[in-house]
């Protein structure tokens, strides 16, 4: 981790609506990711208990929680970040990459459409969700290389009407984007710069030059699937360097135990999508 010269900006957190879906049917029966092994297996109940613990979390921090209902046979539904991405009361559906979740694009469609966010884009290009679409206050950062295809990016940034900025994954083992980065604020990142490409690091350099800098071994448990209100980290409670680094910024880390979501690839943000309502942005 290396450590920061700045001084810290003044932390403020904003209440925050999330959707979230409850992991009864989760499980591990095909592999889509190296995270992935159906022959280990999952503990359905283990999950749901680190899922309570998560959403009680953002509860007591203030934030809003709404439910999606899962859908039997869909056992990566629990990850709802996949699932699309709300800006500005706008909802660009997702399309899944693998057949194994194709389902799960169609069933948050239809929750947007029933639950205040009727104006939804059906979406002409493979995408997943705020998995690959990470909001800030001036731009959008989108992930490819893994899932989401290029053209998406430029879908999202016409229907949404923010700039999109392409980044390039390369490391199998951080698929999405939001495995290996996460918004600090509306301003800044931290981000492992090893998943990424040499051209999309110098960009990422360029944009945030401030960046909280994390290690490939907070990395490599997740730990850059985090969830923050600008105030508070919502983090993979085994990311020790990034808490502590946290803390030295001035934030408050909320550390949460997801080993078992992990089993499949996921951690705290892949469970959490934010909707924003028209206006929740500068
Ligand atoms: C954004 N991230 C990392 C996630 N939302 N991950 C969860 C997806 C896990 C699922 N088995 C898959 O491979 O699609």
């Amino acid at each position: 981790m290396e450590p920061s010269t700045a001084p810290a900006p003044v932390a403020v957190p904003t209440r925050r609506h999330y959707l979230m879906c409850r992991p009864e049917h989760f499980d591990v029966t095909y592999a889509i990711n190296p995270w992935m092994d159906p022959a280990a297996g999952a503990d359905a109940r283990r999950a749901v208990a680190q899922w309570e613990a998560l959403r009680e979390a953002y509860l007591g921090l203030g934030h809003e929680v709404s439910l999606i209902e899962p859908v039997p046979g869909l056992p990566d539904m629990v990850f709802a970040a996949n699932g699309g991405l709300v800006v500005g009361g706008r909802a660009y559906g997702a399309r899944f990459t693998h057949p194994e979740r194709r389902a799960e694009g169609p069933a948050y469609m239809d929750w947007f459409r029933r639950n205040g966010f009727p104006d939804v884009l059906e979406p002409a290009h493979t995408n997943e969700g705020e998995g690959d679409f990470l909001t800030l206050d001036r731009v959008i950062l989108a992930g490819t290389g893994f899932r989401t295809d290029l053209a998406a990016h430029q879908e999202a940034q016409e229907f949404l009407g923010r700039p999109v900025v392409t980044l390039r994954l390369v490391d199998p083992r951080f698929y999405h984007l939001d495995t290996a980065l996460f918004p600090l604020d509306g301003e800044n990142v931290a981000y492992y710069p090893g998943a990424f490409s040499p051209g999309s690091r110098a960009v990422l350099e360029r944009l945030f030059p401030d960046a909280l800098i994390a290690s490939e071994r907070d990395a490599a448990v997740l730990g850059l699937n985090a969830v923050s209100d600008g105030l508070n980290v919502v983090v993979n409670a085994e990311a020790g360097d990034l808490i502590a680094a946290l803390r030295r910024l001035g934030r408050t880390p909320v550390p949460v135990d997801l080993s078992e979501l992990r089993k499949a690839g996921g951690g705290p943000k892949c469970c959490t999508l934010e909707l924003r309502p028209a206006a929740a942005l500068p």
